[in-house]
C-alpha cells in the first residue's frame, strides 16, 4: 500500500532549529502526490520554516526529507537543482516590484532556461492566462496591481517551469472573501487540470474547508493531526480542539437553538 510513489513528499524524523530554539521536532508528514494539503499551527509555530526547509532554504539539522522520490540534497541547497520540481507562492506575493507582472512570470524561465524571447513570451502569456489575469494587466507593475491580481500573478510565476508540486504561504491572506473564495476555486482548478501536488500555509478556514483533501495540524514541532477536515474537527488533540473550536471558529457556524 505504501508505495513510495503515491507521495510527493516525505518528511522522516525532522529537526530544524535556530541556535538554542528547536522549531520543529522530529516531525514526520507524507504528502500524497496530486492531494491539497492545508497545514495549520500556531503563530510562529514553524509552517514556514517547514515549508522553507522541504525545499531547501533553511538547513535540517537530521531527519529525512524526500521529494517527488528523490533525496532532497542539503549541499545544494536544494533549489537550483530541483528548480523544475516545485513552484512556490510566498506569503504578500513577493513579486520583484521593477518588473512588470508578464516580467515576473519570465524571471524564473529566464533563469533555468535558455530559450528565445519569444517562446518565453509565450509561456508567460499563456500562465497569466491560465490564472486568469486581464491581457491589460500583464504590463502593469506590482504597484499597479490590486492584492487579488498580485496572487494570481505570484501563482503564473510559482507556475512557470511546469512544476509538480506547489507551495502556496498563506495565499488568500490580505484578500476580501469573495477574491479569497475565487483564489481557491483558481487553486482547485489548477490542481485538477495540472495535477499538481498543493502544499499549502493557511490558516483560511473556509480554504481548509473547501479546497483541502487532507489537513495537518502543525504544533509543538509536530505533526499532531491528519486527515480530512471532518477528523481535524473530531480530534482530541488540545491545541487542534481550542484552533478548531475556538469562539473564532465558532462564529462561522450558525447558532444552534
Ligand atoms: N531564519 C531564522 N532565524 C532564526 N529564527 C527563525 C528564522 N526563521 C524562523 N525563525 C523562528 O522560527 C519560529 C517559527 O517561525 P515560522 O515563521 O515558521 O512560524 P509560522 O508558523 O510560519 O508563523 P506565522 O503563522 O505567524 O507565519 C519563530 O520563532 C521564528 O522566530
Amino acid at each position: 500500500m505504501d508505495m513510495p510513489e503515491r507521495f510527493a513528499i516525505r518528511v522522516r524524523d525532522l529537526v530544524v532549529g535556530f541556535g538554542d530554539q528547536v522549531v520543529i521536532d522530529h516531525l514526520s508528514l507524507d504528502v500524497r502526490r496530486g492531494e491539497i494539503l492545508g497545514l495549520v499551527g500556531a503563530s510562529g509555530g514553524g509552517k514556514s520554516v517547514l515549508m522553507r526547509t522541504i525545499i531547501g532554504l533553511i538547513p535540517k539539522r537530521s531527519g529525512e526529507i524526500e521529494v517527488m522520490g528523490r533525496e532532497a540534497d542539503p549541499g545544494l541547497g536544494g533549489r537550483r537543482r530541483s528548480a523544475s520540481a516545485w513552484g512556490i507562492l510566498f506569503q504578500q506575493g513577493a513579486l520583484f516590484s521593477s518588473l512588470t507582472a508578464r516580467q515576473n512570470v519570465q524571471f524564473p524561465l529566464r533563469e533555468n532556461l535558455t530559450i528565445s524571447e519569444t517562446l518565453m513570451d509565450e509561456i508567460a502569456t499563456a500562465k497569466l492566462e491560465m490564472v486568469g489575469l486581464a491581457p491589460d494587466d500583464w504590463d502593469k507593475f506590482p504597484a499597479q496591481l490590486s492584492g487579488g491580481m498580485t496572487k494570481r500573478v505570484a501563482l503564473a510565476r510559482a507556475l512557470a517551469l511546469d512544476p509538480g508540486i506547489v507551495f502556496l504561504d498563506e495565499p488568500t491572506s490580505g484578500l476580501d472573501p469573495i477574491a479569497a473564495g475565487d483564489f481557491d476555486v483558481l487553486i482547485q482548478t489548477l490542481q485538477k487540470t495540472l495535477k499538481l501536488t498543493v502544499f499549502m500555509v493557511t490558516h483560511d478556514l473556509a480554504s481548509l474547508n473547501t479546497v483541502c483533501d487532507r489537513v495537518a495540524a502543525l504544533a509543538d514541532g509536530k505533526i499532531v493531526a491528519i486527515g480530512p477536515m471532518g477528523d481535524l474537527l473530531t480530534s482530541d488533540h488540545p491545541w487542534v480542539k481550542a484552533y478548531f473550536h475556538g469562539k473564532r471558529s465558532r462564529m462561522l457556524r450558525p447558532a444552534k437553538d
